[in-house]
């Protein structure tokens, strides 16, 4: 490892330059083997994470798939996506091989040399499909978050094959096809609770329209309590797959209230998250809750999210199932990709996209 450098040292050269422009991220950052947090990094004191708001005494519900039949399955899933907006599923049908290999090849991926990562960035990359970066949209972000990603949206295999990076592909398109049934049973026992009957071709885009599958990778970090692995958000996907490694540091804030709950890290398990798409067409029944991940300062961490959105060209906006019910709709019909961009050209702040589609 690179001797430790000083504060004055890092200062002295062009930080976002380093990280961002070059392709470095934080993980380059981390190798250097800096003692203090780059000021680019340190967040607001409303923004590090203390655990004065963590709850020990709660937990986002674990649901047992094994019995898909089971009507009290489809119960828990629907309750759990009202209260909390997150929960847990095991014996889930994804063979663990393949959540296996996915995070080695997350690892793999992470381990390039700049340069070669690099190419994938928004400014060398062939097609808006697929990115590398780190933070989340650092020309618009006060202070950085602590992490770099890969993200990759999913077209065609063909495209797959010509377009993402081969040390991780094969195994992310492993992964995405191999969790499409739970998907897909997830959302039906969903629509059930909200009295749609079938999920039609018009619904099925609506849901399940389009997928984008991230790589995060989270270094160890110096002074990891001044920063964030990842602030304030909610995703704006219908429903989010997220496979993470042994590791830890997610926390979901409980409904309405301050406070934050760890989500441990189960072997096998998956964590599931409503979006705000699905907070939308469930017209506010479904929560999409804000999550954040801490920075760890002694060892490196991994995610895998799968996002399962609408198409871009989708209008979304709540089910006509669910206002003939006689619901007052509390959200208007927008442009997905409108709504996505609208996400995409802020920093994370917590709850506020959802505004964009209040009526
Ligand atoms: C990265 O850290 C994250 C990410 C997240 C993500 C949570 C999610 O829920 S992702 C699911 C998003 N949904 C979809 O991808 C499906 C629908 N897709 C679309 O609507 C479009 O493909 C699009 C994403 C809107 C892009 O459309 P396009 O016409 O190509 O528009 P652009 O002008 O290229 O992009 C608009 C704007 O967004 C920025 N951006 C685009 N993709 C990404 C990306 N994958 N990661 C980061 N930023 C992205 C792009 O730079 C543009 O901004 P400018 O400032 O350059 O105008 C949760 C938490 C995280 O920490
Ligand atoms: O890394 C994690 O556990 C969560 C990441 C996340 O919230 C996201 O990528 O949207
Ligand atoms: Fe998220």
């Amino acid at each position: 490892m690179a001797p430790a450098l000083s504060m004055d040292s890092i200062n002295s050269w062009d930080v976002i330059s380093f990280a961002v422009d070059k392709g470095h991220g934080v993980k380059g950052l981390a190798e250097l083997g800096l003692e203090t947090l780059p000021k680019q990094y340190i967040q607001p004191i409303e923004e590090q994470i203390t655990y004065s708001t963590v709850v020990n005494d709660d937990s986002i519900p674990v649901i047992d798939l094994s019995n898909w039949n089971d009507p009290k399955v489809a119960e828990q899933i629907c309750n759990a996506a009202e209260k909390w907006g997150f929960f847990q599923i095991v014996n889930h049908g994804i063979p663990i091989e393949i959540l296996e290999n996915v995070k080695e090849a997350t690892r793999g991926f992470f381990q390039l040399p700049a340069e070669e990562k690099n190419k994938h960035s928004k400014d060398h990359s062939p097609s808006n499909n697929v990115r590398y970066g780190t933070s989340f949209t650092p020309k618009a972000e006060k202070a950085l978050e602590w992490k770099d990603f890969l993200s990759l949206f999913y077209v065609s295999d063909d495209e797959a094959a010509a377009l993402w990076p081969s040390a991780c592909r094969n195994e992310a398109l492993d992964f995405m096809k191999s969790s499409k049934l739970v998907i897909r049973r997830l959302l039906e026992a969903l629509m059930k609770g909200l009295n749609v009957k079938e999920i039609d071709e018009t619904k099925e885009s609506l849901l399940m329209g389009s997928k984008r599958i991230n790589m995060n990778y989270y270094p160890k970090c110096p002074e990891p309590e001044l920063t964030v692995g990842v602030g304030r958000h909610s995703d704006v996907s219908t429903l989010t797959i997220l496979l993470q490694d042994d590791i830890g540091g997610l926390y979901v804030k409980k409904l309405d209230r301050d406070a934050w709950v760890h989500v441990p890290p189960i072997d096998g398990a998956i964590v599931i998250n409503v979006g705000d798409a699905l907070q939308i067409l469930s017209n506010g029944r479904y929560k999409s809750i804000e999550h954040r991940v801490i920075a760890n300062g002694r060892r490196n961490r991994i995610s895998v999210p799968i996002f399962v959105n609408p198409r871009p060209n989708d209008i979304i906006g709540p089910l006509p199932e669910v206002i003939e019910r006689g619901e007052k709709p509390i959200y208007k019909q927008v442009l997905y990709s409108d709504y996505v961009k609208h996400f995409f050209r802020k920093a994370h702040d917590g709850k506020e996209t959802v505004d964009f589609a209040k009526i």
